[in-house]
């Protein structure tokens, strides 16, 4: 089991993120999430994170897969990351600007993905595009030397077992 959750709100070419007040990634731009409580599936606990931090009710969105990560070859951790498509006539103007985590507002996704972006967490700008397209729900794992991505491996989730038809 991971610790983290983490979703990104898209509404139009746009996700609501979070400018993070406190540490880990501070100041930085990412999505909505945190940490799993005891008794939570991951999707329990990013539908309450994104209500705690956005006022945002939603009432399921869609697994993506994991984020890892290994740092100095010991320390490893991960995160459940799932997206939310929000009605086209979703009002951004809705959700508020400062919250206890930090700051909110929506970013553009040119913006967001733009490999020199400094603003966003390094290995987000990697992991996703991936996230965004159809595809199967991923594993992305990054190994960390110094505080630098040394390497980035992505490979498809095994699927749940069926019994076939
Ligand atoms: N994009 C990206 N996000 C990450 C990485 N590592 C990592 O923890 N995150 C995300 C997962 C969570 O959404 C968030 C950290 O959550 P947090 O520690 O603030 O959890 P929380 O809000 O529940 O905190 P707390 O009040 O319980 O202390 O950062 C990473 O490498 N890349």
């Amino acid at each position: 089991m991971y610790r983290y959750t983490i979703c990104f709100l898209k509404h139009r070419n746009g996700i609501l993120m979070l400018n993070r007040n406190k540490s880990p990634l501070m100041g930085l731009w990412n999505g909505v999430g945190g940490k799993l409580e005891h008794g939570e599936t991951p999707l329990d606990s990013v539908l309450r994170e994104i209500r705690e931090e956005t006022g945002i009710l939603l009432e399921t969105a869609y697994y993506k897969g994991i984020v890892s990560w290994l740092v100095d070859g010991s320390q490893a951790g991960g995160m459940y990351a799932f997206l939310a498509d929000l009605p086209e006539d979703f009002e951004r103007s809705q959700t508020p600007q400062l919250v206890e985590e930090g700051i909110l507002d929506w970013k553009e996704l040119a913006w967001i993905l733009d490999p020199n972006n400094a603003g966003v967490p390094e290995n987000l700008p990697m992991f996703l595009p991936y996230m965004l397209e159809e595809a199967d729900p991923c594993q992305h794992l990054f190994t960390y030397e110094n505080n630098q991505i040394v390497n980035y491996e992505t490979a498809p989730l095994p699927k749940p077992v069926t019994t076939g038809s």
